[in-house]
Order: C-alpha cells, then structure tokens, then sequence
C-alpha cells in the first residue's frame, strides 16, 4: 500500500509525516485500486472515536460482568398446604443492604403434596425435600455450601395440622429438619409461620422487588410530589390461607392485633395484615361443600352450582370433615360419601359461597367477615399465588371487575365437555375448580375486602418481579439475613453503572467537539513546497 498525492523528493522525517498525514488530503492506493479521495484528518478523527467507543464499551462491560466470584446465596423452603417449593436467592455481597439486589436464580417444585399431609407417615416428609435440595447443591457453587443459610417455613397446612394434632406437626418438622440438617449448608431451622409473618413477608417482598423502600435522594431537593415513596398492598392466596397485608391510613386503624410496625430504610411502616385460615382456595372450596351437604343432612347427593353441567365427583365426608375448618353450625352428617353433580350457574355459586363468610355481626366500624376489623383498602395492590394463578388462567389479569364477571359468569355455564375438549393440556384438578376460584376470589375481594370497581382497577395481578416470584419467601430471608437496614444505608444520588455511561459520553462529546473545533478553527494549509 503506498500514497499519492504530494510527490517526495527527499526522505521525510516522522513529524514531517505526521503533518502530511494531517493536513493534506492524499490518494490512498491499495494495490491498483485508488481509493475515494478524502481527507486523511477525518481518518484519524473516526479512528480515535472508534477506538475510544470500543474501549468504553469493553470497560462498561467488564464493570457490570456479574461474577459469582462476590455473590452469596440463600435458600428459603415454602412448605405451603398443597405443595412445596425451593427457592434459592443470589445477591452481591458487597452491596448487602442497597434494596433490590437480591434476585431469585432458582425454583423447585418438589413433588407430591404439602408436608402436612406426611401426617400418617412423617419419613416421607423429609424425603420428598431430597430431589430439590440435591439440585440446589449443584446450583449453589461448592465453596459457597457452607457460608449459604437454608430456611424452611411451613404455612397454613402446618398450622391445621398442628391445630388438629400437635404432635404429629412435630414429628413432621423434625423429620424434615433431619433431612436438611443432612445437606451441606447452613441450615437455619425449620419452623411454622404465623398467618401474620407470612402475610407481613409476602408485603415485604413485593416492596423490596419494586425499590419501595428506598428513600431516593432526589426528594430531598425535589418536592415530594415528583416521587412517591408509597408502598404497595399484598393479596396472597394460598390453599389453606388467604393475606391481606397494606398500609392503610392511621385513623382507620381499630384493631392492633392486625397491625405490625417496620422501621426499614429510616422509614416508619405501620402495616395492616391479617391471615384468614381456612380461608385459602382448597379449605374455602370444602368449607362449601360441607354448609352444602348440611342443607339436607339425609341426602349424600348435591347439585353445585360451581362446578360444570355434567362434571360429578365423589369426595369422602371424612376428608372434608378436616377438624380445623368447619363451616358455621357445622353438624356430622350421617352418611360417608357425599356425590356431587356440578349444574354451573355463577349466581347460584357466588350465592352458596356467600354462606362460608359470617358477615352478621362487626364489632368495628368495618370489618372483611367474621368479625374481623378490615381499615378501608386504598392504593396499590399486589395479588399474587392462586389470585394471580386464576385470573391468569381466565385471561382477565388486566380486565377491569365487570369484565371478569363476565368472563367467569360465561367460563361458569360451559359443559364439562366443552371445558375439557377446550383446555386439553390443563390439570383436571385445576380445571374443574375455575369456576368455583373465579366466583371465590370475586367474593373475596368485592365483597368482603370491599374493593369495589375502581378499587379492583389498583389491583396487579402477578407472579412475579424481575424474575423473582411474589411470595413471603423472599422477605422472610431478607428479614432473617438483616438485609433490610433500620437506616438509610448511603447511596449515591447515580447509581455506578449510570455515572461511568455518563463519564463516558461526556467523554466522547469532549473528544469529539474538540477535534470538531480544531479541524473547523485551525484549518491546516496544504504542504507548502518548503516542508519538503
Ligand atoms: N390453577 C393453578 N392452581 C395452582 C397452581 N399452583 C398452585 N395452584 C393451586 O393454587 C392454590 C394456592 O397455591 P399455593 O400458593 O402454592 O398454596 P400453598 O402455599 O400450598 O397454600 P398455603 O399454605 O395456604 O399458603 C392451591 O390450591 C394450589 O393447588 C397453578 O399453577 N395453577
Ligand atoms: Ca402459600
């Protein structure tokens, strides 16, 4: 490759060169080919900027590389009453307490039902967890085992069985303490939640995924007007278990059993929660069933509006006579088998599960049912777990209230026929309790939380945040591993990733207005002969 352009009669020196290669367009011939003509200073100005964006680039790059080298790990179990799931957490160490770090890498679902079913046979309880926590070795890297916290929780399921037969819940736990002692990590116990932790929890992971806690600084010279530093309510169904967990206004406050106080991030947070047992979708469905059977105590045949024309299921009284949930007046009935032929009417259902709810008397200005004080509903809230499981399945996540009335009022007069041959992939199990989940969870929240049709519009149906599912998980280990600081931990007003982009572009700017200024102010003549 040489150049054309000025002709050389004696050899130049490097900086005579350099002047050349500055100032005067030349001819760059590649082989026989002569390229366009232009002039070279644009060559060198594109090259540096070229340069100069790879390198920020590299640099922008390698400073955000998330190695798991500082990265820590927890892991939290949710033996809920209908299943168990393992969640293992990842954050990095060196940034502990900024709020929203901590992500969840890894869900399992262990196989089989809750533990509290293991009553009759607590060996199992364990040994169902091995599939899952065998998993989590090989997620977790080796030398992280020791230093990882492994917490299990159990729930409302627990809470029945321990309610109907405390010993057999002991034994349950310690055979699954047993289990996950086994495993190489730092196990850190294995406990039944109250209904309140489980519900505070669930509230405290929604707010941490979504940044809620973190007082930005900008309000300090912005009016607070520009940034709400409110949080979000959390609505969880569960099987056993129903939560309603939000910060209400303080005067609607009457009943401080219901109430928990956090002061995280420097700020105050007077919480209302309350747990309804019994009250989760599969205790609420038999709560039904049985104040249906009551209706004529002789007769084992009921016609129910909540499930299809023409679906039919035999339950066994026994079962459904769980000792815990019982419906009011309850009375033993006098037959074992209770048949059940479903006649699919959305009125009638939302009538009959009308009756599970004592809503006679209220010893507060007012309450959800059964005589529990419920302040007003306002704001946002997260409804996550079987609300979102449901509504997500009827396809009325985002539908305002009327529209999923519709929708389960028309789901609700389908044949069984027509259902089964329209969702052929869905569990039956599932599939035959839709109906009678659409009509409860619009009992539960219109009627008896009061979230009438503007109201529903501020409730987010959802299963997870940034990858992270909604659920008390989350926030119990984050309470359990001090994550969440008292005070205001100090953040810089940009975050660092923000603050080397921005280096980085003021950077080019700089560059490129200054060469944009010397090619346009100090216009270099052509090579006068003398240089040569
Ligand atoms: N339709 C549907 N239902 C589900 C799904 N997963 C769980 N469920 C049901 O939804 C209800 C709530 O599920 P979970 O939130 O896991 O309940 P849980 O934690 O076992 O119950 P609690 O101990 O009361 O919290 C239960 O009746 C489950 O059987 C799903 O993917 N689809
Ligand atoms: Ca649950």
């Amino acid at each position: 490759m040489g150049f054309r352009g000025s002709t050389f009669s004696k050899p130049l020196s490097w900086h005579q060169g350099f002047l050349i290669l500055q100032s005067c367009p030349i001819d760059v011939i590649s082989g026989t080919k002569v390229w366009k003509r232009f002039p070279p200073r644009y060559v060198i100005m594109g090259f540096f900027l070229i340069v100069g964006i790879i390198a920020l680039i590299a640099v922008a790059v390698a400073q955000n590389h998330h190695s798991t080298r500082n990265s820590k790990y927890g892991i939290v179990l949710d033996a809920g009453s209908s299943h168990t799931s393992l969640y293992i957490y990842e954050w990095p160490a060196e940034k502990e307490n900024d709020t929203g770090v901590v992500q969840q890498v890894d869900v399992c679902d262990v196989e089989g039902p809750g533990i509290s079913t293991y009553a009759n046979a607590v060996k199992k309880a364990g040994y169902s967890l091995k599939h899952c926590m065998d998993k989590a070795k090989e997620k977790v890297p080796l030398e992280k085992h020791q230093e990882t916290p492994v917490y299990l929780g159990a729930t409302a399921g627990m809470r029945l069985l321990r309610l109907a037969n405390e010993d057999a819940a002991k034994k349950v736990l310690s055979e699954v303490d047993m289990t996950l002692r086994s495993y190489p990590f730092n196990f850190q116990g294995a406990r039944i939640l109250s209904g309140e932790e489980e519900g505070a929890y669930g509230w405290i992971t929604l707010n941490y995924l979504l940044g809620n806690f973190k007082q930005s600084v900008w309000p300090q010279f912005m009016p607070r007007l520009f940034f709400s530093t409110g949080t979000i309510g959390a609505l969880d169904l569960g099987g056993a278990s129903t939560q309603i967990t939000f910060v209400p206004n303080q005067e609607s406050i009457e009943s401080p059993e219901d109430i928990v106080n956090f002061y995280l991030y420097g700020k105050n947070y007077t919480v209302y929660t309350h747990s309804f047992l019994c009250y989760g979708k599969d205790q609420a469905l038999r709560l039904k069933l049985l104040q249906d059977s009551l209706q004529d105590p002789l007769t084992s045949r009921v016609q129910d509006p909540c499930f299809h024309q023409g679906y039919e299921r035999t339950i066994d009284i026994a079962d459904l006579q769980n000792k815990s949930c019982r419906p009011p007046g309850f009375t033993m009935s006098s037959y074992s088998l209770l048949q059940i032929e479903g006649t699919g009417d959305y009125e009638k259902c939302l009538a009959s599960i009308d009756k599970i709810f004592n809503t006679s008397y209220c010893p507060y200005s007012s309450c959800s049912f059964n005589g529990i004080s419920l302040p007003p509903v306002s704001g946002n809230f997260g409804a996550f777990s079987a609300f979102y499981y449901v509504m997500k399945f009827l396809n009325v996540t985002q539908a305002p209230m009327d529209k999923v009335i519709e929708t389960v009022k028309i789901f609700c007069s389908k044949t069984w026929n027509e259902v089964k041959t329209e969702f052929p992939g869905i569990k039956e199990k599932y599939l035959s309790e839709y109906c009678f989940s659409g009509t409860y969870i619009i009992s539960l929240l219109n009627q008896r939380y009061n979230f009438t049709k503007e109201k529903w519009q501020n409730i987010h149906f959802l299963g997870k945040i940034r990858n992270s599912d909604a659920g008390w998980t989350l926030g119990y280990m984050l309470n359990l591993t001090n994550m969440i600081p008292a005070e205001q931990p100090y953040t810089r007003p940009l975050s660092h990733a923000t603050y080397i982009s921005l280096m980085a572009i003021s950077s080019i700017l700089v560059i490129s207005l200054f060469l944009i200024g010397y090619v346009t102010f100090c216009k270099p003549k052509c090579l006068k002969k003398e240089i040569i």
